[in-house]
């Protein structure tokens, strides 16, 4: 069995970023890893997860009900391990990822107001993903806090990730819903005890490298 790191984090903080300066350098120490990412939109598994993100099944994210819309970005997950990575994961290859069900946790459960409800949410993801799809729970989850307003510069200079083109998705151009799923990253992350990293500390923004060192220190930890 191999290792599995999540890069997690909200839309625009440096996820795949990080996810790349990681796998450089684990591959340039001779370890064995992989680097993958969520949505996977080169497969065709996808398709739903584009859809939602098109706003087909609603114009507002939080209108879109979260059970349907985790299982559609779970089924890529699935389809995404029993085909590209779970040979190399079981003959212990180390695993990046820039999302994992996480994303799931950080996005879909920031759309319920009601904690209990949010709760039984999160129990029933865990469930579907790691006991009945069984793909690998993470060994270690990073979780990039940047802030909304920083994020939404970074993003603003950045192309849509399926169209390539200006065009925001209904996540990114939301800015309400931006700043709830912040705030329900900050709270998720304590709970399930991430490895929270601060990109902008009293009020400066980290140096890509400075963020990436921290990542190494703690990966050196499991590996
Ligand atoms: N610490 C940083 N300082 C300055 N620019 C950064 C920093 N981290 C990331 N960026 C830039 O911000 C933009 C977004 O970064 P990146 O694509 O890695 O984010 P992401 O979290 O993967 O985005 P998404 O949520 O859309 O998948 C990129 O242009 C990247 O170069
Ligand atoms: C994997 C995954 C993603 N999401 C959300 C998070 C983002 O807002 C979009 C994907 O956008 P990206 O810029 O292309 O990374 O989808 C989610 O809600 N659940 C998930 O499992």
């Amino acid at each position: 069995m191999g290792k599995l790191i999540v890069i997690e984090g909200t839309d625009s903080s440096g996820k795949q970023t990080q996810t790349e300066i990681l796998y450089e350098k684990l591959k340039s120490q001779g370890i064995k890893v992989k680097k993958i990412s969520f949505p996977n939109y080169d497969s065709p598994a996808s398709a739903p997860v584009k859809m939602y993100l098109a706003g087909e099944f609603g114009k507002k994210a939080n209108e879109v009900n979260p059970y349907p819309v985790s299982t559609m970005y779970a089924v890529d997950r699935y389809a995404s391990f029993k085909k590209d990575w779970e040979d190399f994961y079981l003959e212990a290859g180390v695993v990046i990822t820039d999302r994992y069900t996480t994303s799931n946790m950080v996005h879909q459960a920031s759309k319920f107001t009601d904690p209990h409800e949010k709760v039984k949410y999160l129990d029933w993801l865990e469930d579907l993903e790691y006991d009945k799809m069984e793909i690998p729970k993470p060994d270690l989850v990073f979780f990039l806090n940047m802030p909304v307003d920083v994020a939404q510069k970074l993003m603003s200079d950045r192309k849509n990730k399926i169209t390539g083109d200006d065009a925001k998705d209904i996540h990114e151009k939301d800015v309400e819903y931006l700043k709830m799923s912040h705030q329900n990253a900050c709270d998720i992350a304590k709970t399930y005890k991430w490895k929270e990293i601060m990109c902008v500390e009293k009020g400066r923004l980290k140096k890509i490298d400075e963020i990436s060192e921290e990542i190494f220190e703690a990966v050196k930890e499991i590996l």
